[in-house]
């Protein structure tokens, strides 16, 4: 059977089944393999092949009654393996019928009958969900699916974790190696998928099938209109007028230097970020040019203070001391660590009137602490404070349904893949089409290059195409 498997998995690839290239996923993120099993039914000996390899499988399920396809590409799928075991059938219409009697599970069927799952291809496992709740709506019991293939994209630990398991004939670490043995594709293709699956994660509202109002896909113009926090709705007016998503980071340690940058690169940038305490020589004189050339370019200015202390001292650090940051920087970081009594704290001190705080939920720093629970609370945090929150720092394709939100992703840089302070980066493309940013940080891609105007303008045609073709889909 194994041999079996191998041959099949490289007749797969002979049928366009497995593709290789940059695809775009329903979600709106790109992908460098795509499955596509929808042409199987063109090819009855593979399907005949498929259901041998998938009824070998079954053997490690334990009871079952029923088989159900998840609807389309598996329903011939299970009625092959339906027919070759003799084990009855029962079939998922996506949408109830209107007429007659409405079922949404058609067969013969008893209550508390077990059904096992027939699905082709796991990213996130939403689709064998979705089946499942119409299954157990309709009295059935549902335990394990059978699947030709898990993109190893989080499906699995996803149904695990509602008490469905999963039973893979292949994963794509193991396609991959069969397709690269078999002559199929060189190693650049499968270190590029690796690295593709070992950095995309997909969170649970990318598991939605259809995440309604999905940023990924909405342009900012519409986006603009979602956004519940006025320092948000300008950012998306600027990023859209300007038509740029490019913060750079402004790491510069002279004022002056400082003030020059801001000119050179403010017409290209959506916002200018700074940590206005490494100046050497910061006098609150600075202040008033640096928001006069903000003005003028029409950038926000962002201080990546990243608060993280006790409510009071946050208040203090934030408005008063030598900084006095809420009196210029509309916008400011926030890390979740120190919990909800920080983002009040910076709510309710005195300063300018509209403000907005990106809340810190992933890092680009290697080996950081942040915990997969650590991202899913503080995501849940910034929905809880809609008028305060413009978007949250991280580095993967979060918070899908909520578009009035901004994604930030810094560590960005054309070349550069790690510094040597653990300081890790993507390219442009990658950030915008693979980990959902909508604005993109840059820092000493620009600060030290040679031309920084020039390198900023090439950051920002290079992201706004890139965003471009995310959202083209939708227009
Ligand atoms: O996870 C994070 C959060 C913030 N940053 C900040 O972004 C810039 C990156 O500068 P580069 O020169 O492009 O590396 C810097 O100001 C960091 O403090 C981050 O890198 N990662």
């Amino acid at each position: 059977m194994e041999q079996k498997l191998k041959e099949f998995a490289k007749e797969l690839f002979s049928i366009d089944a497995i593709k290789f290239g940059e695809y775009k996923t329903k979600v709106g993120l790109m992908t460098p393999v795509y499955c596509d099993l929808r042409v199987i039914v063109s090819y009855p000996k593979l399907m005949e092949t498929l259901a041998d390899l998938l009824i070998w499988k079954i053997q490690n399920v334990e009871r079952y009654d029923l088989i159900c396809g998840v609807p389309y590409t598996a329903l011939p799928i299970a009625t092959v393996v339906s027919i070759k075991t003799s084990i009855p059938m029962v079939m998922r219409r996506k949408e109830a019928k209107d007429y007659g009697t409405k079922k949404l599970i058609e067969g013969v069927f008893k209550p508390g009958d077990n059904c096992l799952i027939v699905e082709d291809v796991v990213t996130s496992g939403s689709s064998i969900l979705e089946t499942v709740k119409d299954l157990t709506g309709a009295t059935l019991k549902c335990t394990d699916a059978i699947i030709l293939l898990n993109r190893e994209q989080g499906g699995e630990q996803f149904l695990k974790n509602n008490g469905i398991k999963m039973h893979a004939l292949l994963s794509m670490t193991q396609l991959m190696q069969i397709l690269h043995e078999a002559g199929c594709i060189d190693k650049a293709t499968v270190q590029k998928v690796e690295n593709y699956l070992a950095t995309t994660k997909v969170d649970e509202s990318v598991m939605k099938k259809s995440v309604p109002d999905n940023r990924l896909i909405l342009s900012f113009e519409a986006r603009a209109k979602l956004a519940k926090n006025p320092i948000s709705e300008q950012l998306f007016k600027i990023m859209r007028c300007k038509q740029t998503t490019l913060c750079v980071a402004v790491d510069i340690l002279n004022s002056t230097d400082l003030l020059n940058f801001a000119e050179r690169v403010g017409p290209h940038i959506c916002a200018l970020k700074t940590h206005i305490d490494i100046l050497e020589d910061f006098h609150p004189n600075l202040l008033q040019p640096l928001q006069e050339i903000a003005k003028s370019h029409n950038f926000l200015l962002f201080e990546d203070r990243k608060f993280a202390d006790i409510g009071k001292t946050v208040e203090y650090q934030y408005s008063k001391g030598l900084y006095k940051i809420s009196s210029w920087a509309p916008l400011v970081t926030v890390h979740s660590l120190m919990g909800r009594g920080v983002l009040d704290a910076i709510k309710t001190s005195e300063g300018l009137e509209k403000r907005g705080v990106f809340l810190l939920a992933e890092a680009s720093a290697a080996g950081n602490l942040i915990s997969d629970n650590y991202v899913k609370e503080t995501i849940k945090m910034a929905e809880e404070y809609p008028e305060l929150i413009a978007g949250v720092v991280c580095q993967n394709p979060l918070f899908l349904n909520n578009p009035g939100l901004i994604q930030l992703c810094p560590g960005v840089q054309m070349e550069n893949k790690q510094d040597n302070l653990g300081q890790r980066y993507n390219s442009p493309l990658t950030v915008v089409l693979e980990k959902g940013a909508d604005i993109a940080v840059v820092g000493r891609g620009i600060t030290q290059s040679s031309d920084p105007a020039c390198a900023a303008e090439r950051y920002k045609k290079m992201l706004w195409d890139a965003y471009l073709q995310r959202i083209e889909s939708s227009s």
